[in-house]
């Protein structure tokens, strides 16, 4: 098994353009396509020549790319996956450019017909054919294995013969190099419970997929480089965000501001039969940087939490935002606490048992968190409906209550009413390593929202920096921590983060 993706601090395009890091947009297919379509139209020629110049953009990069892979070794050898259509074509062009610089290059045609023209330019090189059988036995002693079979115009899965394929190259390690998208994921998709290459590197055109940045799919795609072909795409209704967005948008006190400028945000979580999520969202709370944490949950976790937490005040009062729900467990009161909560007309967050007694409407200034099983019920549907299409989902939960969704997992997804210039957009928050996968994960990340929600960040930003600062810090502290422990070194993130980010680059809270 190839390993998951490794997380990284900045992304690679911004590392190696020198230009500050932000937002990383994501292109669905039909985005793709049509942009392609126009820039062909516009080509000398126009669109209906066998070999585009997007075509060859695309090919030399890739060649170049793999060149810089192969640096250092002597008579290098690379295999060649070609399948039916345009990805096959990028593979064979970059074939072409490789054999001229005097690589070794083995091809495999996976379909019956390919690229015409790449086809010629690449055998009059010096390819050379070998069957499938022969792929499978060349792997122990090639440097690297190019996958040009499917681009974004594959459905899931792999014919037989490449799957099994792809399955002796997982299990002998062979690097494999995939072309726009590892053969056997779709690139508007997350799933990738069919048969798959897993590459060590991906290559993309454009912008990134959907499939390269969000799990299980981005686990079988290694590291991602994004070959920019100016393709004058249209904004991004998908984004990713960087360290550097959370960073600029953290409230860090200024020299006039006291506790109540800071935010006093009050914390409505836990009972008898769950006092520990009321200390644990307490603990999230504090450890963001709250002005001040009142709490007004049950009595037991007060207890632990004057004992453990002594900044943290106990009982009612002016709050500038609030969180409620989490281990309430089931309770008779809850609609009538969460509309005794909107009436004070403050930023809420309304987390696990909350989520169930949801009022039909006022909400718009409300942050839902449903993990995924939380979301399904939300919305009357399966779990793996959400699971399988998670950007339709958290969208339909914002039609449906009017407040900004954040879906908890493995990758975290936000979406909000709009009116903030944002409308349909989905962002997806930094990504961190599965160790935040605990209970009480979710009670500390709703308790730093609810933080950021009293510091003045919209419910966009507060569930987008919290659950970024959360990943991030777990990935700064891998290992089996606690979910309060991981609460605990978010400071140190914090302080780590902002001095990343240069004074003037800082944006106002409401900025989104
Ligand atoms: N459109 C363009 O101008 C450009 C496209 N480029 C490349 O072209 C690719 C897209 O090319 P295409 O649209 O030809 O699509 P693909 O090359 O992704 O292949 C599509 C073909 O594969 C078949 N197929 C897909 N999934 C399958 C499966 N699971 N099992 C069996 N058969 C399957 C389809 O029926 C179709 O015939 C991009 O990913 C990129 O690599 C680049 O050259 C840049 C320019
Ligand atoms: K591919």
């Amino acid at each position: 098994m190839t390993p998951a993706r490794p997380w990284r601090w900045w992304s690679a395009s911004g590392r190696r353009s020198g230009r500050t890091p932000v937002m990383r947009d994501i292109a669905s297919v039909a985005e793709i396509r049509a942009a392609e379509e126009a820039t062909m139209a516009a080509e000398p020629g126009g669109p209906d020549r066998g070999t585009s110049d997007l075509m060859l953009r695309a090919a030399e990069a890739l060649a170049q790319l793999v060149w810089q892979e192969l640096a250092g070794r002597p008579e290098p050898r690379v295999l060649l996956l070609v399948g039916p259509g345009n990805n096959g074509g990028d593979g064979l062009w970059a074939a072409q450019r490789l054999l001229q610089r005097g690589v070794r290059v083995s091809c495999w045609r996976t379909a019956p017909d390919v690229h015409a023209e790449g086809w010629a330019a690449a055998t009059e090189a010096g390819l050379t054919e070998i069957d499938a059988a022969e792929a499978i036995a060349a792997l122990p002693s090639i440097d690297l294995a190019i996958d040009a079979v499917f681009g974004i115009g594959a459905r899931p899965g792999l014919p037989d013969p490449v799957a099994t394929w792809a399955a002796a190259a997982s299990d002998i390690g062979t690097p494999v190099v995939a072309v726009d998208l590892p053969s056997g994921l779709a690139a508007d998709r997350v799933s990738a419970d069919a048969p798959h290459v897993r590459a060590a590197i991906t290559v993309t055109f454009g912008a990134a997929k959907l499939c390269h940045l969000a799990q299980p799919a981005a686990s079988a795609c290694g590291r991602l480089e994004v070959v920019d072909l100016d393709l004058g795409l249209p904004p991004a209704q998908v984004r990713a965000v960087e360290p550097h967005d959370v960073a600029v948008r953290w409230p860090v006190p200024g020299p006039l501001d006291d506790k109540y400028r800071r935010g006093v945000v009050g914390i409505d979580a836990g009972s008898s039969s769950y006092p520990g999520a009321g200390i644990l969202a307490t603990t999230g709370a504090l450890y963001a940087g709250a002005g001040m944490v009142r709490f007004l949950g049950p009595e037991q976790a007060a207890q632990a939490i004057s004992l453990r937490m002594p900044s943290v005040t106990i009982g009612p009062g002016r709050v500038q935002a609030m969180l409620l729900g989490s281990g309430w467990g089931d309770r008779a009161d809850a609609r009538e606490r969460i509309e005794a909560a909107l009436e004070l007309d403050v930023p809420l967050v309304l987390d696990a048992d909350a989520l169930r007694s949801l009022p039909a409407s006022g909400l718009e200034n409300c942050l839902l968190t449903p993990h995924a099983g939380e979301l399904a019920a939300l919305l009357d549907i399966g779990r793996t409906d959400v699971t399988a299409d998670p950007i339709a989902a958290v969208r339909r939960a914002v039609d449906r209550t009017g407040a900004t969704v954040l879906l908890k997992g493995a990758t975290q997804y936000v979406a909000g009413p709009g009116g903030d210039g944002d409308d349909r957009r989905v962002d997806l928050a930094v990504p961190g390593p599965a160790w935040t996968g605990q209970a009480g994960s979710g009670d500390t990340l709703a308790g730093m929202a609810a933080t950021l929600l009293a510091g003045g960040l919209t419910p966009r930003w507060a569930a987008l920096a919290a659950a970024s600062m959360q990943a991030m810090t777990a990935a700064r502290n891998p290992g089996p921590w606690p979910p309060d422990e991981i609460a605990a070194r978010v400071p140190d993130t914090v302080a780590w983060l902002v001095d990343q980010a240069p004074a003037t680059a800082r944006l106002s809270n409401q900025t989104q």
